[in-house]
């Protein structure tokens, strides 16, 4: 994969033709073909095909990665041979509770993101990023609710522990962390206020259900024009070690974090 984490993660049903299809044109960074959640246990078979067509096919400027079905799950084993020799740059594993849960996966030979979507899987967690197959974590917050038994429709603010849990072990290990996905696909306000949320708490980019999340994700994860010209600034100013800048202290590495930021600006 490129050095900079994709801002926006766009799941497309490999049941979905017309989805498949359209995906060519969105702007997301990275397309995730789902033969998890989003396919029907009867359709699987359909997925696979319709996954290596459209791979085979190519998405020109785009990253794509495969979520295949979890360890332990009838239907593993099919997805991992669907995947030989297709240009892929990533494999998502949904359900990782363990490092074992990744050793179905290693023989593909491609960057791993594991999804952190359980209880088992908050503990786990630092193991897991730090395994050196894995490339990033993405974090399952509708599976999480429903295994911690929270109330349909409870505020995300009662799985903050665990959120901020997965972006711990993700820099921990150093590697990417993607935020969960925003199932209201009519809210864009909500979706805005929650794309946001995420890049405060440390998040690289976000996992998304809909082609209209994917401007406004893209637009949350990068720098604004505010931004740029603070850190413009602050690098302009740095003279090593601690110093007043525009009123509040700056050390070095606020000047990477600077530095960091304008070189994501320019891409
Ligand atoms: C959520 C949806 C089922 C909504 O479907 P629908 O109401 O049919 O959408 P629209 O009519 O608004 O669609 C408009 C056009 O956009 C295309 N479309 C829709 N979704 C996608 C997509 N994801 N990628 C590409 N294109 C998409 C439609 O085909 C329409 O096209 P056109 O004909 O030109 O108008 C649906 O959006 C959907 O299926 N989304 C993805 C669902 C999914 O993948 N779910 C699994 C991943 S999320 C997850 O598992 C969470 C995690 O594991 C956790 O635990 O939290
Ligand atoms: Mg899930």
């Amino acid at each position: 994969m490129t050095d900079f984490a994709p801002r926006s993660l766009l799941y497309v049903p490999g049941s979905n033709a017309r989805a498949l299809e359209k995906a060519q044109a969105l702007a997301a960074d990275m397309l995730i073909i789902d033969l998890e959640d989003a396919v029907p246990a009867d359709r699987k078979d359909d997925a696979r095909a319709a996954m290596r067509a459209a791979v085979t096919a190519g998405y020109p400027g785009k990253r794509v990665a495969v979520r295949i079905n979890g360890a332990g799950t009838a239907h593993q084993a099919a997805d991992i041979d669907a995947l030989a020799g297709l240009p892929l740059d990533a494999v998502v594993l949904p359900k990782v509770d363990a490092i074992a849960d990744l050793a179905p996966a290693r023989g593909l030979g491609l960057p791993l993101l594991a999804m952190i979507e359980t209880p088992a899987a908050i503990y786990a967690a630092r193991d897991i990023a730090a395994d050196p197959g894995v490339a990033g974590l993405i974090a399952g917050l509708n599976d999480l609710a429903h295994e911690l038994k929270l109330p349909d429709g409870t505020d995300r603010d009662a799985m903050s522990h665990a959120i901020q849990a997965i972006v711990l072990a993700a820099r921990a290990g150093g590697v990417w962390c993607f935020d969960g996905v925003y199932n209201a696909i009519d809210d864009v306000a909500g979706f805005a206020a929650e794309a946001a949320e995420g890049r405060r708490l440390g998040f690289d980019g976000k996992t998304l259900i809909h082609p209209s999340q994917v401007d406004p994700c893209n637009a949350a994860f990068a720098p604004t024009v505010r931004e740029i010209a603070a850190a413009e600034a602050l690098v302009a100013a740095a003279t090593g070690g601690a110093q007043r800048h525009e009123g509040r202290m700056i050390e070095d590495m606020h000047v990477a974090a600077a530095r960091a930021l304008l070189a994501r600006a320019r891409g």
